[in-house]
């Protein structure tokens, strides 16, 4: 019974269905609908749904009891924080999903690229407290000295996601040769340190030079012969996936934005506490959300995917227009 159709055990697999119909298109289901019906298990049941049908299991001999054993466990890291939970993380797998489905990437990718994406994506902020790097810097936290204030929680959510792995029945790669092993954990470990928000200059630069030079088949599809250029398309995809949530349909966007906020808030809170300065955005006594919101969508979110959207054109104009309707919304209200 654990494999059920989604692999999570529930009853009414039929309402899980139903949500999931939508799971190949971009804002296509509601991952605050899904966590409520699969038992809170949106990553699990999201992660397990797109690699069936990617038919990840064949091509990689992969059991499905040790995968949902690891993605069950994984889930079990996500910390209870409003935002940083597994609910991002199922959000972040599903887009990222249909970001690699897009048609100028038709079959740039190998499979096991794919599925170091998805992998990735699934663990990119597992065991997140909830307060951000220039909290554990300024702080000089545990988790800063350990890692040095270098990508201090990216490195740790890689540490986890990897250490989990280990666990027993959860060594679901068992079958890899030691040269998909590695290359598995090389990109997986390059695009979780990619999303430490300290990089987006570098990865926008890099992209931009990409879409300048990039070379087309006669077919379409994105021509890319070497590891760095197939490493950096899949880490600003995964940096898109990230920051998506202003690009999704509006009541999705809006529930992204509220939870957000509150976990600026708690940061905030914490730090008022603590005597320390107030980070920005995260004084509950004087942020405006509107404002916060289209500033971000303007110097951050639309300069990427406007790029990502120049790399794979036209594929990506949906998820631009989407953008630019959000940015009036919250325009709007200021
Ligand atoms: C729905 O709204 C947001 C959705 C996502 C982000 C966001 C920023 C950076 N990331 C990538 C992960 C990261 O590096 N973070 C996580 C947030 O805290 C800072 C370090 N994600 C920010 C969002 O809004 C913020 C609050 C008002 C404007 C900006
Ligand atoms: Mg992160
Ligand atoms: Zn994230």
């Amino acid at each position: 019974k654990i494999m059920g159709n989604f692999g999570v055990v529930i009853g009414n697999e039929d309402a899980l269905a139903k949500e999931l119909e939508g799971i190949d298109m971009w804002g296509g289901i509601d991952l605050f609908k899904i966590a409520d019906i699969s038992n809170n298990r949106p990553l699990t049941s999201v992660m397990y749904t797109i690699c069936k049908k990617r038919d990840m299991f064949v091509k990689f001999k992969l059991s499905p009891v040790k995968f949902l054993t690891y993605m069950m466990t994984l889930e079990d890291h996500y910390r209870e924080v409003p935002y940083h939970n597994s609910l991002h993380a199922a959000d972040v797998v599903q887009s990222v999903h249909v970001l690699l489905s897009s048609a100028a990437l038709d079959s740039v990718f190998t499979d096991l690229e794919i599925l170091s994406a998805l992998i990735a994506s699934a663990m990119h902020d597992v065991d997140h407290p909830g307060l951000s790097n220039q909290y554990h810097c300024s702080n000089s936290t545990e988790l800063a000295i350990m890692y040095n204030d270098a990508s201090v929680l990216e490195n740790h959510h890689l540490a986890v996601g990897f250490k989990l792995m280990q666990q027993n029945h959860c060594d679901m790669f068992e079958h890899f040769t030691q040269k998909q092993w590695q290359s598995l954990r090389k990109m997986s470990i390059d695009m979780v340190l990619a999303t430490d928000m300290s990089k987006h200059m570098q990865l926008l630069a890099n992209l931009k030079t990409m879409v300048e030079t990039k070379k087309v088949a006669a077919s379409g599809v994105l021509m890319l012969d070497n590891y760095t250029d197939r490493i950096q398309v899949l880490q600003n995809m995964v940096h898109c996936a990230d920051l998506s949530n202003s690009a999704k349909p509006i009541e999705l966007y809006k529930k992204w934005v509220s939870v957000i906020i509150d976990e600026y808030w708690m940061q905030g809170d914490v730090e008022r506490q603590a005597g320390l300065e107030i980070s920005p955005m995260c004084d509950r006594h004087n942020t405006s959300i509107e404002r916060s919101q289209v500033m971000f969508i303007d110097f951050v979110v639309h300069p990427l995917l406007e790029t990502w959207a120049d790399l794979v054109n036209p594929y990506a104009q949906e998820i631009i227009n989407e953008l630019s309707d959000n940015r009036e919304y919250y325009a709007s209200l200021i």
